[in-house]
């Protein structure tokens, strides 16, 4: 089941967050839902799950406007909301039945529900502790049983992982992983290996409006080939670069700055050139193949 999110468009106060937002995720794929603090992601995931509306534009879902239909469309989407909200009174299998209950769940469908959404995100051994007791991880696994419990079709995570430690986080990642082969799952994060390892799809926000939306190996390769990244101890001046064999570059601090290029054995020879002329004092210029991150940071790092 698809979700088309069109031309959405928000503002809290004098302030757009949102400026035409459009995207679109599709079943069998996991889309990555990225931005800096403050682009917008959860205002849109809050958007899409018809917790908030937008001033304009529409999220469909089966043809279905989510902010008119709220109540049909919550059957079909599971969310796990930035802050998870949980009851630290209850233990983990009293919450899970007191929400099938808003979903209307038959009892017999929820008792097993509940059993197999326990055992999905590791639970089974903290069944005895009430949530308030639970670590950040589990609290975390207990707000994601929480979105699978309905067996929706539509699986929204606002960034699912934090929190959880190194153990937990392959753990949960595998889980995302096999629940998302037959749903539509999209996710918000700000950890680009996540996105590496998990996702199919990549939609970047920026200063509330989408800067780049396209399939992760795409979005990868249309980039330069390799990034030179030279830090020197002495600051840099941008004007000495001039005429070099790059195709962009930028700074991560007075002294160390990330170049694309796709010749780094002429642009290594005119660096070293300028080391020598400037006398400067080398600390390193290492190669790296572009990866997301570099992406990400030259689409929003203004
Ligand atoms: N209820 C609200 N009232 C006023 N401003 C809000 C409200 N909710 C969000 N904002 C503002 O909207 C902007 C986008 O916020 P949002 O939470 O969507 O960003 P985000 O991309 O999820 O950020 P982060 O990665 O830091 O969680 C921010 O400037 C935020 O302060």
């Amino acid at each position: 089941m698809s979700i088309f999110i069109r031309q959405l468009s928000k503002s809290f106060g004098h302030q757009q967050v949102l400026k035409e937002v459009s995207f679109q995720a599709n079943p069998g794929q996991v889309l990555g839902f990225l931005g800096p603090n403050g682009a917008g992601k959860s205002t849109t995931m809050k958007i899409l799950t018809g917790y908030l509306s937008a001033d304009s534009g529409e999220v469909l879902i089966k043809d279905i406007p989510v902010d008119r239909h709220h109540k049909a469309v919550s059957k079909l989407i599971g969310y796990l909301p930035e802050h998870n909200p949980l009851y630290p009174e209850m233990y983990i299998s009293e919450f899970l039945s007191f929400i099938g209950g808003l979903y209307q769940m038959d009892k017999r469908t929820l008792r097993e529900r509940i059993g197999l959404v326990m055992e999905q995100c590791g639970l089974m051994a903290e069944r005895t502790k009430k949530i308030g007791m639970l670590s950040k991880g589990y609290r975390q696994r207990v707000g994601l049983a929480k979105s699978l419990l309905h067996d929706p079709e539509i699986i929204i995570l606002d960034e699912p992982t934090s929190g959880l430690d190194p153990n937990q986080l392959v753990e949960i990642r595998q889980l995302i992983r096999e629940v998302s082969k037959d749903k539509t799952l999209i996710l918000s994060t700000h950890i680009m290996q996540e996105v590496e390892a998990l996702c199919d799809k990549v939609v970047i926000i920026h200063k509330g409006k989408i800067v780049a939306q396209d399939l992760l190996k795409h979005l990868k390769s249309d980039t330069d080939d390799v990034q030179l990244i030279m830090e020197t101890e002495e600051p840099v001046e941008a004007s000495w670069l001039e005429g070099m064999a790059y195709s962009d570059f930028s700074f991560r601090d007075a002294g160390k700055i990330e170049f694309s290029c796709n010749n780094p054995k002429v642009l290594r020879q005119e660096l070293l050139e300028l080391i020598r002329t400037k006398q400067l004092n080398l600390v390193s210029i290492r190669q790296e193949d572009k990866n997301l991150e570099a992406v990400f940071y030259k689409l929003t790092r203004n």
